[in-house]
Protein backbone atom coordinates (compact mmCIF):
# COMPACT_ATOMS: atom_id res chain seq x y z
CA UNK A 1 0.00 0.00 0.00
CA UNK A 2 1.02 3.76 -0.63
CA UNK A 3 -0.06 5.21 2.88
CA UNK A 4 -0.46 8.79 1.09
CA UNK A 5 -3.46 7.96 -0.91
CA UNK A 6 -4.40 4.21 0.31
CA UNK A 7 -4.10 2.74 -3.16
CA UNK A 8 -2.00 -0.42 -3.78
CA UNK A 9 1.85 -0.04 -4.82
CA UNK A 10 2.36 -0.94 -8.49
CA UNK A 11 4.84 -3.76 -7.83
CA UNK A 12 4.94 -4.67 -4.37
CA UNK A 13 7.81 -7.40 -3.15
CA UNK A 14 7.25 -8.58 0.26
CA UNK A 15 10.27 -10.88 1.90
CA UNK A 16 11.05 -12.29 -1.29
CA UNK A 17 13.84 -14.59 -1.35
CA UNK A 18 15.47 -17.37 -3.98
CA UNK A 19 17.96 -20.33 -3.22
CA UNK A 20 18.93 -22.37 -5.97
CA UNK A 21 20.35 -25.43 -3.85
CA UNK A 22 21.84 -24.38 -0.74
CA UNK A 23 22.83 -20.90 -2.05
CA UNK A 24 20.45 -17.88 -1.66
CA UNK A 25 20.75 -16.07 -4.87
CA UNK A 26 17.84 -13.36 -3.80
CA UNK A 27 17.70 -12.94 0.22
CA UNK A 28 14.00 -11.18 1.86
CA UNK A 29 13.90 -8.14 -0.54
CA UNK A 30 11.05 -6.18 0.64
CA UNK A 31 10.03 -2.95 -1.55
CA UNK A 32 7.15 -0.95 -2.61
CA UNK A 33 7.23 1.14 -6.18
CA UNK A 34 4.75 3.04 -6.61
CA UNK A 35 3.22 3.78 -9.83
CA UNK A 36 4.89 5.23 -12.67
CA UNK A 37 8.17 4.39 -11.06
CA UNK A 38 11.77 4.25 -12.64
CA UNK A 39 13.43 1.84 -10.21
CA UNK A 40 16.79 0.77 -11.20
CA UNK A 41 18.35 -2.94 -9.80
CA UNK A 42 21.98 -1.96 -9.33
CA UNK A 43 24.76 -3.82 -8.22
CA UNK A 44 27.64 -5.74 -9.28
CA UNK A 45 28.20 -9.11 -11.04
CA UNK A 46 26.36 -11.84 -9.41
CA UNK A 47 24.29 -10.01 -6.50
CA UNK A 48 20.33 -11.24 -7.69
CA UNK A 49 19.42 -8.66 -9.82
CA UNK A 50 18.56 -10.90 -12.94
CA UNK A 51 17.12 -13.28 -10.58
CA UNK A 52 15.07 -10.65 -9.07
CA UNK A 53 13.75 -9.50 -12.20
CA UNK A 54 13.24 -12.94 -13.74
CA UNK A 55 11.09 -13.29 -10.61
CA UNK A 56 9.01 -10.09 -11.53
CA UNK A 57 8.34 -11.47 -15.50
CA UNK A 58 7.08 -15.19 -13.90
CA UNK A 59 10.23 -16.92 -15.22
CA UNK A 60 11.45 -18.10 -11.96
CA UNK A 61 9.14 -18.62 -8.49
CA UNK A 62 10.29 -17.26 -5.51
CA UNK A 63 11.20 -19.57 -2.21
CA UNK A 64 9.51 -17.61 0.09
CA UNK A 65 7.65 -14.41 -0.08
CA UNK A 66 4.85 -13.07 -2.44
CA UNK A 67 5.47 -10.15 -5.41
CA UNK A 68 2.00 -8.49 -6.49
CA UNK A 69 0.98 -6.07 -9.26
CA UNK A 70 -1.59 -3.34 -8.54
CA UNK A 71 -2.70 -5.33 -5.48
CA UNK A 72 -3.07 -8.72 -7.13
CA UNK A 73 -0.73 -11.59 -6.09
CA UNK A 74 1.58 -12.80 -9.12
CA UNK A 75 4.13 -15.00 -7.40
CA UNK A 76 3.65 -16.45 -4.06
CA UNK A 77 6.24 -18.51 -2.78
CA UNK A 78 4.78 -20.52 0.48
CA UNK A 79 1.86 -21.10 -2.06
CA UNK A 80 3.97 -22.11 -5.25
CA UNK A 81 1.63 -19.79 -6.95
CA UNK A 82 3.50 -18.18 -9.96
CA UNK A 83 0.76 -16.11 -12.62
CA UNK A 84 2.36 -16.98 -16.33
CA UNK A 85 4.25 -14.35 -17.51
CA UNK A 86 1.48 -13.57 -20.53
CA UNK A 87 -1.30 -13.49 -17.52
CA UNK A 88 1.09 -10.24 -15.90
CA UNK A 89 0.63 -7.57 -17.49
CA UNK A 90 4.54 -6.91 -18.08
CA UNK A 91 6.36 -6.57 -21.02
CA UNK A 92 10.18 -8.12 -20.61
CA UNK A 93 13.34 -6.76 -22.80
CA UNK A 94 16.53 -8.49 -23.03
CA UNK A 95 19.76 -7.92 -23.40
CA UNK A 96 19.60 -10.10 -26.69
CA UNK A 97 17.18 -8.43 -28.88
CA UNK A 98 15.54 -11.91 -30.33
CA UNK A 99 13.93 -10.99 -32.81
CA UNK A 100 11.84 -13.58 -35.70
CA UNK A 101 14.11 -13.34 -38.33
CA UNK A 102 11.88 -14.04 -41.04
CA UNK A 103 9.69 -11.50 -39.85
CA UNK A 104 9.65 -7.81 -41.36
CA UNK A 105 10.50 -5.31 -38.08
CA UNK A 106 6.47 -4.43 -38.79
CA UNK A 107 5.77 -8.07 -38.36
CA UNK A 108 7.81 -8.60 -35.41
CA UNK A 109 5.84 -5.76 -33.74
CA UNK A 110 2.19 -6.98 -34.58
CA UNK A 111 2.87 -10.76 -33.67
CA UNK A 112 1.78 -10.18 -29.63
CA UNK A 113 -0.97 -8.00 -30.87
CA UNK A 114 -1.95 -11.04 -33.06
CA UNK A 115 -1.48 -13.01 -29.73
CA UNK A 116 -3.63 -10.62 -27.71
CA UNK A 117 -6.17 -11.09 -30.34
CA UNK A 118 -6.39 -7.10 -31.67
CA UNK A 119 -8.32 -6.40 -34.83
CA UNK A 120 -6.45 -5.80 -37.53
CA UNK A 121 -7.42 -1.80 -37.97
CA UNK A 122 -5.98 -1.55 -34.22
CA UNK A 123 -2.63 -3.67 -35.01
CA UNK A 124 -2.27 -1.68 -37.87
CA UNK A 125 -2.30 1.99 -36.02
CA UNK A 126 -0.29 0.71 -33.35
CA UNK A 127 2.23 -0.58 -34.87
CA UNK A 128 2.49 2.44 -36.75
CA UNK A 129 2.49 4.24 -33.28
CA UNK A 130 4.74 2.93 -31.89
CA UNK A 131 7.41 2.83 -35.11
CA UNK A 132 6.97 6.73 -34.72
CA UNK A 133 7.68 6.28 -30.95
CA UNK A 134 10.71 4.88 -31.43
CA UNK A 135 11.96 6.57 -34.46
CA UNK A 136 11.82 3.84 -37.03
CA UNK A 137 9.29 3.97 -39.14
CA UNK A 138 11.60 4.34 -41.81
CA UNK A 139 12.72 0.50 -41.11
CA UNK A 140 9.13 -0.63 -40.88
CA UNK A 141 9.86 -3.28 -43.87
CA UNK A 142 13.29 -4.41 -43.39
CA UNK A 143 14.09 -7.67 -41.61
CA UNK A 144 15.99 -7.81 -38.67
CA UNK A 145 18.97 -9.02 -40.47
CA UNK A 146 19.37 -5.64 -42.40
CA UNK A 147 19.52 -3.26 -39.66
CA UNK A 148 21.76 -2.65 -36.92
CA UNK A 149 21.90 -3.47 -33.23
CA UNK A 150 20.87 -0.15 -32.17
CA UNK A 151 18.26 -0.65 -34.35
CA UNK A 152 17.69 -3.98 -33.54
CA UNK A 153 17.21 -2.90 -29.62
CA UNK A 154 14.73 -0.25 -30.70
CA UNK A 155 12.40 -2.76 -32.53
CA UNK A 156 12.77 -5.34 -29.03
CA UNK A 157 11.48 -2.48 -27.30
CA UNK A 158 8.63 -0.99 -29.71
CA UNK A 159 7.72 -4.96 -29.69
CA UNK A 160 7.55 -5.01 -26.22
CA UNK A 161 5.64 -1.85 -25.67
CA UNK A 162 3.29 -2.51 -28.51
CA UNK A 163 0.61 -4.28 -25.83
CA UNK A 164 0.57 -1.52 -23.89
CA UNK A 165 1.67 -3.74 -20.81
CA UNK A 166 1.14 -1.49 -17.60
CA UNK A 167 4.75 -2.97 -16.42
CA UNK A 168 7.97 -2.79 -18.14
CA UNK A 169 10.90 -4.94 -16.95
CA UNK A 170 13.88 -4.28 -18.55
CA UNK A 171 17.18 -6.53 -18.42
CA UNK A 172 20.22 -4.79 -19.11
CA UNK A 173 18.61 -3.90 -22.52
CA UNK A 174 21.65 -1.53 -23.32
CA UNK A 175 24.83 -3.44 -22.64
CA UNK A 176 25.27 -4.70 -25.95
CA UNK A 177 25.57 -1.27 -27.34
CA UNK A 178 28.28 1.00 -27.71
CA UNK A 179 28.90 4.01 -25.37
CA UNK A 180 27.63 6.46 -27.57
CA UNK A 181 24.76 4.83 -28.55
CA UNK A 182 23.81 3.97 -24.86
CA UNK A 183 24.00 7.21 -23.57
CA UNK A 184 21.30 8.34 -26.71
CA UNK A 185 19.02 5.11 -25.91
CA UNK A 186 18.93 6.43 -22.02
CA UNK A 187 17.49 9.45 -23.16
CA UNK A 188 15.06 7.36 -25.35
CA UNK A 189 13.95 4.94 -22.65
CA UNK A 190 13.26 7.43 -20.09
CA UNK A 191 11.19 9.40 -22.92
CA UNK A 192 8.91 5.82 -23.91
CA UNK A 193 8.62 5.50 -20.12
CA UNK A 194 6.90 9.46 -20.16
CA UNK A 195 4.84 8.45 -22.51
CA UNK A 196 3.80 4.87 -21.86
CA UNK A 197 3.25 5.73 -18.18
CA UNK A 198 4.67 2.21 -17.19
CA UNK A 199 5.68 1.38 -14.46
CA UNK A 200 9.23 0.08 -14.86
CA UNK A 201 12.23 -2.07 -13.33
CA UNK A 202 15.50 -1.86 -15.11
CA UNK A 203 18.56 -3.94 -14.00
CA UNK A 204 21.86 -3.04 -14.52
CA UNK A 205 25.44 -3.14 -13.47
CA UNK A 206 25.74 0.13 -14.25
CA UNK A 207 25.76 3.07 -11.55
CA UNK A 208 25.47 6.01 -14.14
CA UNK A 209 22.80 4.62 -15.78
CA UNK A 210 20.81 3.95 -13.01
CA UNK A 211 21.81 7.38 -11.03
CA UNK A 212 20.70 8.85 -14.73
CA UNK A 213 17.19 6.86 -15.54
CA UNK A 214 16.12 6.34 -11.74
CA UNK A 215 12.81 7.78 -9.76
CA UNK A 216 14.46 4.85 -7.55
CA UNK A 217 17.01 2.87 -6.92
CA UNK A 218 17.67 -0.40 -5.08
CA UNK A 219 21.22 -1.52 -4.55
CA UNK A 220 21.40 -5.33 -4.44
CA UNK A 221 24.71 -6.41 -2.76
CA UNK A 222 24.88 -10.18 -2.02
CA UNK A 223 20.90 -10.77 -2.82
CA UNK A 224 20.26 -8.40 -0.55
CA UNK A 225 18.62 -4.56 -0.97
CA UNK A 226 21.38 -2.70 0.88
CA UNK A 227 19.80 0.38 0.36
CA UNK A 228 16.45 1.65 -1.25
CA UNK A 229 15.12 4.94 -2.45
CA UNK A 230 15.62 8.00 -4.66
CA UNK A 231 18.71 8.55 -6.43
CA UNK A 232 20.23 11.54 -4.56
CA UNK A 233 18.68 10.19 -1.23
CA UNK A 234 21.14 7.48 -1.90
CA UNK A 235 24.13 9.59 -3.10
CA UNK A 236 23.74 11.61 0.00
CA UNK A 237 23.00 9.08 2.82
CA UNK A 238 24.07 6.30 2.13
CA UNK A 239 23.57 3.79 4.45
CA UNK A 240 26.32 1.19 3.97
CA UNK A 241 30.02 1.43 2.54
CA UNK A 242 28.95 -1.24 -0.60
CA UNK A 243 26.08 2.10 -1.20
CA UNK A 244 28.86 5.03 -0.38
CA UNK A 245 31.67 3.62 -2.86
CA UNK A 246 29.23 1.65 -5.45
CA UNK A 247 27.04 5.03 -6.57
CA UNK A 248 28.86 8.24 -7.79
CA UNK A 249 31.10 8.99 -10.08
CA UNK A 250 34.43 9.47 -9.76
CA UNK A 251 34.21 7.03 -6.76
CA UNK A 252 34.04 7.87 -3.24
CA UNK A 253 37.32 7.62 -0.70
CA UNK A 254 37.40 5.55 2.39
CA UNK A 255 39.76 6.81 4.84
CA UNK A 256 40.29 4.35 7.46
CA UNK A 257 41.14 6.12 10.76
CA UNK A 258 41.51 5.50 14.79
CA UNK A 259 40.87 7.31 17.55
CA UNK A 260 44.19 9.56 18.53
CA UNK A 261 43.96 12.40 21.14
CA UNK A 262 40.17 12.56 20.96
CA UNK A 263 40.54 13.08 17.15
CA UNK A 264 40.24 10.70 14.53
CA UNK A 265 43.42 10.75 12.35
CA UNK A 266 44.86 9.91 9.00
CA UNK A 267 48.10 9.62 8.24
CA UNK A 268 49.21 12.43 11.57
CA UNK A 269 45.80 14.63 9.94
CA UNK A 270 43.16 15.04 12.40
CA UNK A 271 40.46 14.73 9.95
CA UNK A 272 37.34 15.01 12.58
CA UNK A 273 36.50 14.83 16.14
CA UNK A 274 36.58 11.28 17.81
CA UNK A 275 33.09 11.98 19.23
CA UNK A 276 31.92 11.11 15.28
CA UNK A 277 33.23 8.06 15.93
CA UNK A 278 30.79 7.60 18.75
CA UNK A 279 32.13 3.56 21.04
CA UNK A 280 34.20 2.33 17.70
CA UNK A 281 38.10 2.88 17.97
CA UNK A 282 38.49 2.35 14.01
CA UNK A 283 36.33 3.70 11.27
CA UNK A 284 36.10 4.57 8.38
CA UNK A 285 35.54 8.33 6.73
CA UNK A 286 33.74 9.10 3.52
CA UNK A 287 35.12 12.05 1.84
CA UNK A 288 33.80 12.45 -2.04
CA UNK A 289 36.14 12.78 -4.70
CA UNK A 290 35.44 16.57 -4.69
CA UNK A 291 36.29 17.03 -1.43
CA UNK A 292 39.83 16.12 -1.89
CA UNK A 293 41.46 18.58 -3.93
CA UNK A 294 44.72 18.38 -5.53
CA UNK A 295 47.54 21.12 -4.23
CA UNK A 296 47.63 22.60 -1.32
CA UNK A 297 44.40 25.12 -0.44
CA UNK A 298 45.21 27.83 2.66
CA UNK A 299 43.57 26.77 6.09
CA UNK A 300 43.35 23.15 4.86
CA UNK A 301 44.72 19.75 5.87
CA UNK A 302 47.07 18.35 3.34
CA UNK A 303 49.01 15.14 2.98
CA UNK A 304 51.78 14.32 0.40
CA UNK A 305 50.75 11.17 -1.86
CA UNK A 306 52.33 9.35 -5.05
CA UNK A 307 50.96 9.86 -8.21
CA UNK A 308 48.81 6.73 -10.24
CA UNK A 309 46.95 8.49 -12.94
CA UNK A 310 44.89 11.16 -14.05
CA UNK A 311 41.41 11.16 -16.13
CA UNK A 312 40.14 14.43 -17.47
CA UNK A 313 36.29 14.36 -16.93
CA UNK A 314 34.29 17.93 -18.10
CA UNK A 315 36.89 20.36 -17.68
CA UNK A 316 38.42 19.04 -14.64
CA UNK A 317 40.68 15.71 -13.74
CA UNK A 318 40.13 13.53 -11.40
CA UNK A 319 43.63 11.97 -10.12
CA UNK A 320 43.99 8.95 -8.60
CA UNK A 321 47.17 8.69 -5.76
CA UNK A 322 48.46 6.56 -3.31
CA UNK A 323 49.52 7.48 0.67
CA UNK A 324 50.73 4.64 3.03
CA UNK A 325 48.66 2.29 0.76
CA UNK A 326 45.35 4.34 0.60
CA UNK A 327 44.02 4.51 -2.76
CA UNK A 328 43.22 8.24 -2.83
CA UNK A 329 40.75 9.75 -5.73
CA UNK A 330 41.04 13.88 -5.97
CA UNK A 331 39.77 16.36 -8.44
CA UNK A 332 41.71 19.46 -9.76
CA UNK A 333 40.18 22.43 -11.70
CA UNK A 334 41.59 21.85 -15.12
CA UNK A 335 43.90 19.78 -16.64
CA UNK A 336 46.49 18.19 -14.52
CA UNK A 337 48.94 15.57 -14.94
CA UNK A 338 52.40 14.26 -13.48
CA UNK A 339 54.53 11.57 -13.66
CA UNK A 340 53.63 7.87 -12.20
CA UNK A 341 55.25 7.69 -8.98
CA UNK A 342 55.70 11.88 -8.64
CA UNK A 343 54.84 13.36 -5.29
CA UNK A 344 51.93 15.38 -5.19
CA UNK A 345 49.72 17.35 -2.66
CA UNK A 346 46.04 15.87 -1.72
CA UNK A 347 44.04 18.90 0.31
CA UNK A 348 40.97 18.21 2.37
CA UNK A 349 38.17 19.87 2.23
CA UNK A 350 36.18 19.97 5.79
CA UNK A 351 35.10 17.44 7.73
CA UNK A 352 33.94 13.89 6.14
CA UNK A 353 30.37 13.81 4.67
CA UNK A 354 30.37 10.44 6.49
CA UNK A 355 31.56 7.82 9.27
CA UNK A 356 30.96 4.14 9.23
CA UNK A 357 32.09 1.22 11.11
CA UNK A 358 34.94 -1.07 9.76
CA UNK A 359 31.77 -3.76 9.11
CA UNK A 360 30.41 -0.98 6.67
CA UNK A 361 27.54 0.31 8.60
CA UNK A 362 26.93 4.02 8.89
CA UNK A 363 26.87 5.28 12.63
CA UNK A 364 27.04 9.44 12.01
N1 LIG B 1 19.56 -21.29 -12.20
C1 LIG B 1 20.53 -21.06 -11.32
N2 LIG B 1 21.09 -22.06 -10.61
C2 LIG B 1 22.06 -21.82 -9.69
N3 LIG B 1 22.55 -20.59 -9.41
C3 LIG B 1 22.03 -19.56 -10.09
C4 LIG B 1 21.01 -19.72 -11.07
N4 LIG B 1 20.70 -18.50 -11.57
C5 LIG B 1 21.50 -17.62 -10.93
N5 LIG B 1 22.28 -18.25 -10.05
C6 LIG B 1 23.28 -17.61 -9.17
O1 LIG B 1 22.61 -16.62 -8.43
C7 LIG B 1 23.45 -15.47 -8.28
C8 LIG B 1 22.73 -14.25 -8.80
O2 LIG B 1 22.62 -14.35 -10.20
P1 LIG B 1 21.98 -13.19 -11.08
O3 LIG B 1 22.02 -13.61 -12.50
O4 LIG B 1 20.69 -12.80 -10.49
O5 LIG B 1 23.04 -12.03 -10.82
P2 LIG B 1 23.14 -10.61 -11.49
O6 LIG B 1 23.26 -9.65 -10.37
O7 LIG B 1 22.04 -10.41 -12.45
O8 LIG B 1 24.53 -10.72 -12.21
P3 LIG B 1 25.00 -10.21 -13.67
O9 LIG B 1 25.10 -8.72 -13.59
O10 LIG B 1 26.34 -10.88 -13.81
O11 LIG B 1 23.97 -10.70 -14.66
C9 LIG B 1 24.74 -15.78 -9.03
O12 LIG B 1 25.71 -16.19 -8.09
C10 LIG B 1 24.34 -16.89 -9.95
O13 LIG B 1 25.45 -17.74 -10.21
Amino acid sequence: MNPANGNPAAIAIRNVSKRFGSFTAVDNVDISVPQGAFLVLVGPSGCGKSTLLRMLAGLETPSEGEMAFMGRTVSDGTRGLVADAGGRDAGLVFQSYALWPHMTVAGNIEWPLRVAKWSKADRAARVDEVLGLLGISALKERYPAEISGGQQQRVAIARTIGPKPSILLFDEPLSNLDAKLRIEMRSELMRIHRATGATSVYVTHDQVEAMTMASHVAVLNNGKVDQFGAPLELLENPRTTFVATFLGTPPANLISVTKQDGGLVYDGLRLADAQRAKAHDGVQLLYRAHDIKVGDIEGQLAITARFEEAAPIAGRTMVTAFSNGQRLTAMADGYFSAAIGDQIRLSFLGEPSAVFAMTGERID
